[in-house]
């Protein structure tokens, strides 16, 4: 039995939601997967920093109600975040990074993600900064140092789209993608459909696990802006910056704009798309879209995302599924780790069954 000793960088929603996992699924997941994964370390801004070498209990973990500071009381504790020690001293294989997406630099993400790599650990992230920002650097530099930088939930969560497309569309000549890539400002729409207004929307969408740590990025449409990004630089080989894709989110949509629509058989809906021109650039915007009932992406509702990738040889192929939630991306996670393990990854924790 392989084990995975991984050290995770954040212990908010998603990687609380991977620890849930490991406790609820250990014995499911050696059996079907054929690994196993070992929490040896933990640093999180708020709760501190603990190491443990021969693995925390993940029960433990997420049943005790630390205060601020509160991995301090632990043996190998620390009242504070530690990241830097952690991710390069820490006896992990997996460095598994989700703190918060800073949409403007990727930092401290990249950091994050830069110290993993050159100390030779594997990196699994949710985190959009870094990907959008610094993927072409850190995955160079993934190869340089014979390990993994993989990112499957930074767009659409837990539902695969970039393995998907990479792997399963290879051939399949994508010319360009549109789709609904941000669960909060997309449940936000339907609950003002509902009638609720726009700030107690969001406030649901934050309750549920959705929404950013600022959900500005949300409904501005930053958060859609990354995940443009990285589609079409990862599915149209493009070299996108985000300043490079205009963007327009849903706040200045009022209740009145949603309720014409819906009398006029139309559906405001947050769309990012990317498509490659002629000259062999590409071009990629978020904008909100008056979308008639008969549209593919007006049905998508709540915090489920979609992307339909226009193909020279298969037309439009949709890819619809979760696009926001804790287990949801923690699922991502854990498919990434799954993408390490077939790959035939080195540990340091190898163990016999
Ligand atoms: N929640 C979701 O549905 C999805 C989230 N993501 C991304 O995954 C990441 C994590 O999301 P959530 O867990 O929902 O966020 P969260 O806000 O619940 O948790 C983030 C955690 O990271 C910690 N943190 C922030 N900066 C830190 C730093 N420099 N060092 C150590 N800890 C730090 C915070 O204290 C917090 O506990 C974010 O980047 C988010 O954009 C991606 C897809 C879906
Ligand atoms: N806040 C994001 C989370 C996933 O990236 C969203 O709502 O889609």
């Amino acid at each position: 039995m392989t084990v995975y000793n991984i050290a995770l960088i954040g212990f908010g929603g998603v990687n609380r939601a991977l620890a849930e996992l490991i406790a609820a699924k250990s014995q499911l997941w050696e059996r079907e997967l054929g690994f196993r994964l070992n929490i040896v370390a933990v640093s999180d801004l708020y709760l501190g920093s603990v190491v443990s070498p021969n693995g925390l209990d993940a029960k433990t973990l997420i049943e005790a109600k630390f205060e601020k500071g509160g991995f301090g009381q632990l043996s190998g504790g620390n009242a504070e975040a530690d990241n830097e020690t952690i991710i390069k001293m820490a006896p992990a294989d997996i460095i598994v990074e989700a703190t918060f997406t800073n949409p403007t630099d990727g930092e401290p993400a990249v950091s994050h993600c830069r110290w993993a790599l050159e100390t030779g650990k594997h990196v699994v992230t949710t985190n959009k900064g870094p990907v959008a920002i610094a993927a072409q650097a850190l995955k160079a530099l993934a190869t340089a140092n014979g390990v993994r930088f993989e990112y499957e939930g930074a767009v659409m969560s837990g539902t695969p789209v970039i393995r998907m497309a990479q792997k399963t569309l290879a051939g399949a000549e994508l010319k360009g993608f549109e789709g609904i890539l941000n669960g909060t400002s997309n449940f936000v729409l339907g609950r003002m459909e509902s009638g609720l207004d726009f700030a107690s929307a969001v406030k649901e969408a934050q309750e549920l696990g959705y929404a950013e740590a600022d959900p500005t990025a949300d409904v501005e449409g930053f958060d859609v802006r990354l995940k443009v990004v990285i589609l079409a630089n990862e599915l149209l080989g493009a070299k996108l910056k985000p300043e490079d894709v205009t963007c327009k989110g849903i706040s200045g949509l009022s209740l009145s704009d949603i309720e014409q629509a819906a009398k006029a058989g139309s559906r405001w809906k947050l769309v990012g798309s990317a498509v490659r021109n002629d000259d062999g650039s590409v071009t990629g915007s978020v904008a909100p879209r008056r979308l008639g009932l008969d549209h593919p992406l007006a049905g998508v509702n709540g915090a489920t995302n979609a992307v339909s990738l226009d193909t020279e040889l298969l037309g439009a192929v949709t890819i619809t599924g979760p696009g926001a939630g804790r287990i949801e991306t923690a699922y991502a996670l854990l498919s990434d780790i799954v993408a390490i393990h077939s790959a035939g990854a080195p540990v340091i924790a190898a163990e016999a069954a």
